[in-house]
């Protein structure tokens, strides 16, 4: 026989029962968070982010690429444009940048991405390339790690000013920017995923694919770990060097 679908009311607190695994519970955010970490921690954090920050609009074209109703695409691009930007308005990669120098990172150790792991490469291109095999629902709904993201910057503008009085408060603009953003994107992915998933399997799959969305921030923290606080970056065994690739452009 087959299994009843859970209501919208069920599936949407499965949904948010999984900000149990969020990245905030994660030793190294954890660290930042209680004022434990060292400058090169949170420099290593800032640094190996900008990856993130700089996909996720690619993540977003690709999205909006696979979807063909227009009324979604009409408010799925103003993800693009909130991070990068539009004439009159700098956006969130400008923010990030700006973080990056308060923390005592050029803007070019930024760009360059001579700082990004491999591992935190992999995490953020699966999610990427995720974006681009699926179906467009699918994809906007594995956003929905970022309905747990309104606290994370919320704990970040509460913690570090007061644990890190070296960050240059100018920094902060990115988290409190997103605080709107991510509240008004969560609603728009929610509507969509709320209703696209009707079925018990099809839920079941849904909680799966936020799953992988968890484990791929989860993945970004673990090698930061292995970098910055346990002093084993790749192949330290051999070098000192950072001799890691930079990003195949294909
Ligand atoms: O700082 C964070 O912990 C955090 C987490 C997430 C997230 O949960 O994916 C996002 C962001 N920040 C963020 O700033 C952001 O723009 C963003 C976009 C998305 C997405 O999946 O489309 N997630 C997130």
């Amino acid at each position: 026989m087959q299994r009843e679908p859970m209501s919208i009311t069920e599936f949407e607190q499965a949904l948010r029962d999984k900000g149990r695994y969020y990245h905030i519970h994660h030793p190294f955010h954890v660290a930042m968070y209680d004022g434990s970490a060292t400058r090169e921690q949170i420099q290593g954090w800032v640094a190996n982010r900008f990856y993130y920050q700089v996909c996720i609009p690619v993540k977003d074209a690709a999205i909006l690429a696979n979807c063909p109703d227009r009324d979604t695409r009409r408010e799925w691009i103003q993800r693009i444009i909130d991070h990068d930007g539009e004439p009159g308005s700098e956006g969130g990669i400008e923010a990030w940048l700006r973080l990056g120098e308060a923390v005592g990172l050029d803007r070019e150790v930024l760009l360059s991405q001579e700082l990004v792991l491999p591992g935190v490469r992999f995490a953020v291109d699966a999610y990427v390339n995720f974006a681009r095999r699926a179906s467009w629902q699918e994809a906007a709904s594995s956003s929905l790690t970022e309905l747990f993201a309104p606290h994370i910057h919320q704990s970040r503008l509460d913690s570090w000013p007061q644990h890190y009085p070296w960050i240059d408060p100018a920094g902060y603009d990115y988290f409190r920017k997103r605080l709107k953003e991510a509240r008004r994107d969560v609603e728009h992915g929610l509507r969509i995923t709320l209703h696209h998933y009707t079925t018990w399997e099809a839920q079941q799959r849904m909680l799966e694919i936020l799953q992988f969305k968890l484990d791929v921030l989860w993945s970004m923290l673990d090698a930061m770990t292995m970098a910055y606080e346990l002093e084993r970056p790749p192949y330290h065994t051999v070098t000192a060097d950072k001799v890691w690739h930079r990003g195949i452009a294909l």
